[in-house]
């Protein structure tokens, strides 16, 4: 594809998809949604790729969705603007099920649809002078589409209040509800999200996949027989897969694992 919103580079096992419009804060409009959509359900089935950060050009992470393309919609007819607004949904759905890792490198202020893109990341790294809103109460919005994610990100507590308020919020605050993993002064920005990485990058390529599966379907279970019986069969697999054996016998013969060679 050829991406006029995104710039995307691979290098080191590691793709980098960096949102690229700066002069509208990196607001996405439909062209963006797609080329998202795209790089990363394609990102996603790379074999060459084993994680991926989004990152953003300029003086803001996003501001969300592009306020020109939710006014033009609001004109469309009901099926127009409902299938369109699936597209934002399924974007964010493709980030979200990504196969790879995805860490959010945040290096300026993310709001409304930009903390949607932050939330459906599994890692988030944040600059202190960063800001953060859930504007949408303010332009007679709703939070909508990025819902399922803001609100599994930073708790039903944290949603109640800054779904309703709007008020904006430090990268401090973030943190604190859990909504980004980590902040950092700007200068350290890069070297933290590599250090991520790195640490990504050191694991055994089918397991970091696993995980991120595991995460997301024994959130929110109850424990039962069901999701006992299903954990079990997780681990019985992977222990017996090639790299879970490979793992823990290179452990035993003081070795590195063959996916670091
Ligand atoms: C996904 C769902 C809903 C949404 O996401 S609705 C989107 C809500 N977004 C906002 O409320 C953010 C609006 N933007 C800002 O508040 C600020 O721009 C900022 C992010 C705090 C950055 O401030 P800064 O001072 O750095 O920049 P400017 O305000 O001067 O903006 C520069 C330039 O960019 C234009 N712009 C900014 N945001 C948007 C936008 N969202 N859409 C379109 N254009 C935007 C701004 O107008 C300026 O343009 P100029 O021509 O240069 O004046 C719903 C769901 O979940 O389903």
């Amino acid at each position: 594809m050829d991406y006029q919103t995104l710039s995307i580079s691979i290098a080191d096992k590691l793709a980098t998809v960096t949102l690229n419009r700066p002069d509208v804060r990196n607001a996405f409009n439909e062209q963006t949604i797609n080329e998202l959509t795209v790089a990363f359900n394609e990102l996603g089935r790379d074999d060459v790729v084993r994680a991926i950060v989004l990152a953003a050009n300029g003086p803001a992470f996003c501001a969300g969705a592009d306020l020109n393309w939710m006014k033009k919609m609001a004109g469309y007819t009901h099926a127009e603007n409902n299938a369109d607004a699936m597209q934002l949904a399924q974007m964010l759905r493709a980030i979200y099920l990504c196969p790879k890792p995805v860490v959010a490198k945040v290096q300026g202020d993310c709001y409304a649809g930009g903390m949607g893109l932050v939330a459906a990341c599994d890692i988030a790294v944040a600059v202190e002078e960063a800001n953060f809103c859930l504007s949408e109460a303010k332009l007679g919005l709703i939070p909508a589409t990025i819902s399922p994610y803001v609100i599994k990100a930073m708790g039903e507590n944290a949603a109640r209040r800054y779904f309703l308020t709007a008020e904006r919020f430090s990268a401090r605050e973030a943190h604190r509800i859990g909504f980004v993993h980590e902040t950092v002064g700007a200068d350290a920005l890069d070297a933290k999200v590599n250090e991520i990485v790195k640490a990504l990058l050191t694991n055994s390529p089918n397991a970091v996949k696993e995980a991120k599966v595991l995460v997301r379907e024994v959130v929110n279970q109850p424990v039962s027989d069901a999701l006992l019986a299903d954990t079990a069969l997780r681990i019985a697999q992977i222990r017996a897969s090639e790299q879970g054996r490979e793992g823990v016998q290179s452990f035993l013969e003081k070795r590195k694992p063959n996916w670091l060679n």
